[in-house]
């Protein structure tokens, strides 16, 4: 479960460099500390990897660590809620914030892969700046005409998400610059968990001719299918056994691809159906019981474009996403697990990649 905590404590003694307590790991807030620690090994060519995060973290950020540390010297994990990309009426303020839990989550895995010889490098930095050192001329707001020094990357980054969330990917792409920018990495981590953005990156790095290779990873899940997210805090035991329900119906969507159908009504409709059927079941609970749920989108789109498609070419696959909103549980019993914040309503997203079948 997520706890609050206001700042880092990271072990220093005067003069000497904040780490994560028994460790190596550095803990770095300023941009200057950053490119102090970055310099030579632009010069000894030792490669430099960057997980971009915003803490709470959890198994799928661990698996971009581990991937990253197998191919790269130094990995750097970037600890820092964006408040760019929330929207003004988004959880901004209840965002889980985990310092202690990430790192001590940090410093085990930073054994693990120091006991595990097949990798190149462990992990050497944690850069956890604060909004002034990222916004140095003023956070410009986060309303969508909020003037100021962003990144757009459109029409990608509008639909699907960018739809449902009008600023999240001037928010992402703008942090993103300026992480890229500030740690100079060869290669940076993202988890196909997020599909869309993944996408948005990838146009970032080609259209401002960025020198960094972009990592997907595949998406961690917990036993019963449900995407690993920091969000999950949110749902509490009722919503939480209901979750998986987009997943379940992108899984039939794939499950009909998969069985020959071709025609995005085919596709799409048998995650549809599965919607209806497990909205009408919990609808018929009482409100002590029942779970209720609107779903956002449920899209079979262009992997590259993110743009919706009629049919699947086989040969190219697609990409199937969604978006579901748990709303708040309506008559909670005594004593009941609501979740983090007392459980507000929690937007779930999840995708599966169609692979190509011919
Ligand atoms: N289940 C997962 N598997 C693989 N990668 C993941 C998973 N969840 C998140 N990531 C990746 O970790 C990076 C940091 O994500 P972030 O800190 O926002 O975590 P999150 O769990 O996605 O949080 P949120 O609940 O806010 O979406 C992103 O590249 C994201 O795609
Ligand atoms: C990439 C990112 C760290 C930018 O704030 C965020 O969008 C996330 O955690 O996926
Ligand atoms: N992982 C995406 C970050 C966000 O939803 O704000």
């Amino acid at each position: 479960m997520a706890s609050r905590c206001s700042s880092g404590s990271g072990s220093s003694s005067p003069g000497s460099p904040e780490k994560l307590p028994s460790s190596s790991i550095r803990v770095l807030r300023t941009v200057e500390s950053l490119r102090r620690w970055r310099r030579p090994h632009l010069l000894d060519r030792r490669s430099v990897a960057l997980v971009p995060t915003m803490g709470a973290l959890h198994e799928g950020h661990l698996s971009l660590i581990r991937a990253a540390a197998r191919e790269n010297h130094h990995v750097v994990v970037s600890i820092y809620v964006n408040p760019a990309q929330f929207g003004v009426r988004e959880d901004l303020s209840s965002y889980p914030v985990t310092w202690d839990a990430d790192a001590a989550a940090l410093v085990k895995l930073d054994r693990e892969l120091a006991d595990d010889g097949h990798n190149l490098g462990r992990i050497s930095a944690v850069f956890a700046p604060t909004t002034a050192e990222m916004y140095p001329g003023g956070f410009p707001g986060r309303e969508v005409d909020s003037k100021g020094s962003f990144v757009t990357i459109n029409p990608v980054g509008e639909v699907l998400e960018g739809k449902s969330r009008p600023t999240f990917f001037r928010g992402v792409a703008t942090v993103c610059m300026k992480l890229f920018n500030i740690v100079q990495p060869e290669r940076v981590y993202f988890g196909q968990k997020d599909v869309q953005q993944t996408v948005v990156i990838k146009r970032l790095v080609r259209d401002f001719m960025l020198p960094i290779e972009v990592v997907v990873g595949p998406t961690a899940r917990a036993d019963d299918g449900l995407a690993l997210s920091s969000r999950n805090v949110y749902l509490g035991e009722r919503r939480r056994g209901v979750a998986t329900v987009l997943y379940r119906a992108l899984k039939a969507a794939e499950d009909a691809y998969k069985g020959g159908a071709r025609h995005r009504g085919a596709v799409l409709g048998a995650a549809e159906r599965l919607l209806d059927k497990a909205l009408s079941e919990q609808m018929a609970l009482g409100p002590e019981k029942r779970v209720r749920f609107e779903v956002d989108y449920v899209s079979l789109a262009d992997p590259d474009t993110m743009e919706e498609l009629p049919d699947i070419d086989p040969a190219r696959g697609g990409i199937l996403s969604g978006a579901v909103k748990m709303l708040p549980v309506e008559a909670p019993r005594d004593g009941e697990d609501l979740g983090h914040s007392g459980g507000p309503a929690v937007r779930l997203i999840d995708n599966i990649k169609l692979q190509p079948a011919e």
